[in-house]
């Protein structure tokens, strides 16, 4: 099987072109692929398919082997898979995910390679029962959540994926490995979650730590990303265009006014291409 090894800040995907390789149980080969010790190694697998109703269509696995919704770094590298080998050679396209139809366009330098993207990611959602987070309230803001006999304070956001912003002084001594995975199997989300942490440095600019849902501690999440612009905005903290910071690098993200739709703009890098026996 052929792949293509991507990565969107370090948020690194195997990339396989399902309309040429046909893929049976795409769940186990994203666990044996991810594995870094012993498959290729990566935050889990994206599949290339076609699509009825827009350019491509975009299946996402993660490492552990269940499917994801949406993928804001995995869906910037996708746009750049398919423009690099010629499937589609225009700078905007449309790509179907289980989250709804994504908007991209692409920006090129004069040798004619992808320098950004920038994803419409579509309007957050703030509702406890779309997330899903079970509370008491329609809206889960700042909300207390008992994790390892301490309280934090959520923000729920959805954007296609189920997203707990947690604002806090510095990111830089949690404890992810221990406090993740209590978050991302707490009772109170029903499909898991995947939980940011975030320091505000000032009104424009965001550090953000990510415990991924189905895959741990990334490097980068742009679904993430987008979910903590719009907690800023929610809570009072930022602007509605912010620079976040990641592990691996930097995302641009403006939760734009007129339309209310989020619109990130970053990389995608690829890495390799290979060959693997399945
Ligand atoms: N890294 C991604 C999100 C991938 C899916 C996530 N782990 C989930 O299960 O929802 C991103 O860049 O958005």
């Amino acid at each position: 099987m052929y792949f293509t090894k991507m990565h969107g800040l370090g948020n690194d995907y195997i990339y396989v072109n399902g309309i040429t390789e046909h893929i049976r149980e795409p769940e186990r080969l994203a666990v044996r692929l991810s594995d870094r010790h012993f498959g290729v190694g990566a935050d889990g697998l994206i599949l290339i398919l076609p699509s009825r109703r827009a350019d491509f269509r975009m299946e996402i696995y993660n490492a552990d082997g269940s499917r994801a919704e949406m993928c804001g770094n995995g869906i910037r590298c996708l746009a750049k898979y398919v423009y690099d080998r010629g499937l589609m050679k225009k700078k905007e396209l449309i790509i179907e995910t289980d989250a709804g139809m994504r908007r991209l366009r692409l920006e090129t330098d004069e040798e004619d390679k992808i320098s950004q993207v920038t994803v419409d990611m579509g309007y957050p959602i703030f509702q406890a029962d779309k997330i899903p987070i079970i509370s008491e309230h329609t809206r889960v803001v700042q909300e207390p959540i008992s994790i390892r006999h301490m309280e934090y304070r959520m923000t729920g956001v959805s954007m296609g994926n189920p997203h707990a912003v947690v604002w806090v002084n510095s990111v830089k001594r949690l404890d992810l490995a221990q406090i993740g995975p209590e978050f991302e199997y707490h009772g109170r989300f029903p499909r898991r979650v995947n939980v940011e942490f975030a320091q505000v440095v000032d009104r424009e600019h965001i550090i953000v730590r990510v415990w991924e849902r189905g895959a741990g501690e990334t490097l980068a999440c742009g679904t993430g990303a987008c979910a903590v612009a719009a907690a800023g905005v929610l809570n009072d903290l930022t602007e509605r265009h912010v620079t976040v910071k990641l592990k691996g690098g930097e995302l641009s993200v403006l939760w734009d006014e007129a339309d209310g739709k989020i619109y990130m703009t970053g990389p995608a890098v690829t890495v390799y291409d290979g060959i693997v026996t399945v």
